[in-house]
């Protein structure tokens, strides 16, 4: 019976290692996930994002079952918190969230958020954006301020992909000229400052935790540090899942991936399937 659901639940011989592995010690297992299209459906404008309220259960249920489970995002930590509605949800009482790709951090445990001083060279660049876009010819670029970094947004706009193509090599050398870089997502650009990636949030973590088993599921281009990190977790003697929460829009996840799912809602079941089957062992034990 455990053998047939850990097999529906991932589809390489790793990943199922890693739900054995959750299965027979919780208490040391990490499940950490991204926001925007990961846990939140993706929607036009990025202040209107809403966490899918099944996956954030489903998350709280596996709060209960394992050791650690967070958020890491591109978002600020507030907004995540904010937007998940995450400190309201059951079980998710000790989680913890990285936001801005692992330099921001609230632990619900205790309420507070540590936020880092953002740095000065992005209010330079956000001065250069008008005349950059009246340069472009652009006039329909959505502007996402996040304190330390700036989102470039061309969902909203007539022609998103022409926009983002016209974007990309002006921004990069913006980004460049002030020392920043670009991280590029589903329809947007984002500058922001160098140096850290999800990859380096996920395992400061694990460390933190002392994780044995570790999933991480993601949707976007920011993502692929995480799902590097997880995998070379795993030649150091860890074991981990990688779940893709795919979309028509980026595929660069789902050959990486142990288990490819449908987006957030197919996160959510996931999530719940897998909470059923860490509750089953429970029960037996
Ligand atoms: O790391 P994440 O949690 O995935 O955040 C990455 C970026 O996600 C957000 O943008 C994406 O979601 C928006 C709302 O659904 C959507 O409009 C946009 O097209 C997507 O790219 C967020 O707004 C960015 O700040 C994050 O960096």
């Amino acid at each position: 019976m455990t053998e047939l659901t850990t097999a529906a639940l991932a589809e390489t011989p790793e990943g199922r290692r890693c739900l054995q592995a959750m299965q027979d010690d919780p208490g040391s297992a990490l499940v950490a996930f991204d926001f925007d299209g990961t846990l939140s459906p993706i929607v036009e404008d990025p202040a209107r994002a809403v966490a899918d309220p099944d996956a954030v259960a489903a998350l709280g249920r596996l709060g209960r079952l394992v050791g650690t489970v967070a958020v890491i995002t591109g978002r600020p930590a507030r907004t995540a918190v904010s937007l998940g509605g995450l400190d309201r949800v059951p079980g998710l009482e000790s989680m913890v969230v990285l936001g801005q790709y692992g330099v921001e951090r609230w632990d619900a445990a205790t309420g507070e958020f540590q936020i880092p001083e953002p740095p000065a060279e992005i209010d330079d660049v956000e001065a250069a954006l008008p005349g950059l876009f009246a340069e472009l010819g652009l006039h329909d670029v959505h502007l996402e301020h996040k304190e330390r970094a700036i989102g470039l947004h061309t969902r909203q706009s007539a022609d998103p992909a022409g926009t983002f193509r016209a974007l990309v090599e002006p921004v990069r050398r913006l980004a460049e000229e002030h020392g920043l870089t670009v991280e590029p997502g589903r329809n947007v650009l984002e500058i922001r400052p160098r140096g850290h990636d999800k990859g380096d949030a996920l395992r400061a973590l694990v460390a933190e935790r002392g994780a044995r088993s570790v999933v991480f599921g993601g949707d976007d281009l920011g993502d692929l540090p995480a799902f590097h990190a997880a995998r070379g977790l795993r030649e150091e003697g860890l074991t981990a899942l990688l779940l893709c929460s795919a979309s028509h829009e980026e595929d660069a996840l789902q050959q990486l991936s142990d288990m490819v799912v449908h987006g957030p809602s197919g996160v959510a079941a996931w999530t719940s399937a897998v909470a059923d089957l860490l509750e089953g062992r429970a029960a037996a034990s």
